[in-house]
């Protein structure tokens, strides 16, 4: 089975070859000045050079608007959009149209009245990104390492591509993915020493468990 998997926040040469060493289909680049994981278009440029393809490069935006997406989409040249904000379905369809660029729209979950949201999403955003809600008091809304009650998903709509995220690390992956099955995960600050520092040692672990996980699935 297919298992997608997204090392977002990436911000130095020697975290982004960890991750495509690992094994990463996706690396993902923050663009939010407030998070610690921010990089410039011109930064997540040469990172992106540096994978040499290896891995999709996954720009990630909260409310964006045109002026910053052209910025990033010209000088990085991503292969997808993470739209992180409160973005509409008519903001999503629009960034598609425009950028011509698959789009995954994130949402913060908590309950199943947050799972429902996505309804008007479906057959615009190209997969679903199931966060868990920012803490009070956050300054992000995204890379807060906290999970969401994962059983939510269990009756999810076996058609749903998405990617689950929110608070993954290796003590808990293996977990995640015996009780659900997304098509892929994403994990940011479980794979660090420190906020936005991003520990090498950390990514190899995390993927020793997701390649131990994945042979359990197709066994
Ligand atoms: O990581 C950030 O700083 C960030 C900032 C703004 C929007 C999204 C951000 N990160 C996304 O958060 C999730 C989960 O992160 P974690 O594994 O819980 O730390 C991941 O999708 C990142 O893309």
């Amino acid at each position: 089975m297919v298992l997608d998997t997204k090392i977002c926040g990436l911000k130095t040469t020697e975290a982004l070859d960890a991750a495509v060493k690992g094994g990463a289909s996706h690396v993902g680049f923050i663009f939010f000045p407030k998070s610690p994981r921010h990089v410039t278009p011109q930064e997540a440029a040469k990172l992106r050079a540096h994978s040499g393809g290896k891995a999709k490069a996954v720009a990630v935006t909260v409310d964006a608007d045109d002026m910053v997406l052209d910025a990033i989409v010209k000088t990085m040249q991503p292969d997808m959009l993470q739209l992180h904000g409160t973005e509409s379905p008519e903001r999503v369809a629009e960034v598609k149209r425009r950028y011509r660029l698959p789009v995954m729209k994130a949402f913060a979950i908590h309950d199943q009245a947050d799972l429902a949201r996505i309804a008007p999403y479906r057959g615009i955003a190209d997969r679903f990104l199931f966060d868990a809600k920012a803490p009070a008091g956050s300054r992000l809304p995204g890379g807060n390492g906290v999970r969401f009650d994962w059983n939510l998903l269990a009756g999810l709509d076996a058609g749903i591509d998405y990617m689950l995220s929110g608070g993954l690390n290796a003590a808990n992956i293996g977990d995640a993915l015996r009780l659900v099955k997304p098509s892929a995960i994403d994990i940011s600050s479980g794979v660090e020493s420190a906020p936005g520092v991003k520990d090498t040692r950390l990514i190899e672990e995390f993927f020793k468990v997701v390649d131990a996980t994945r042979n359990e699935r197709a066994a």
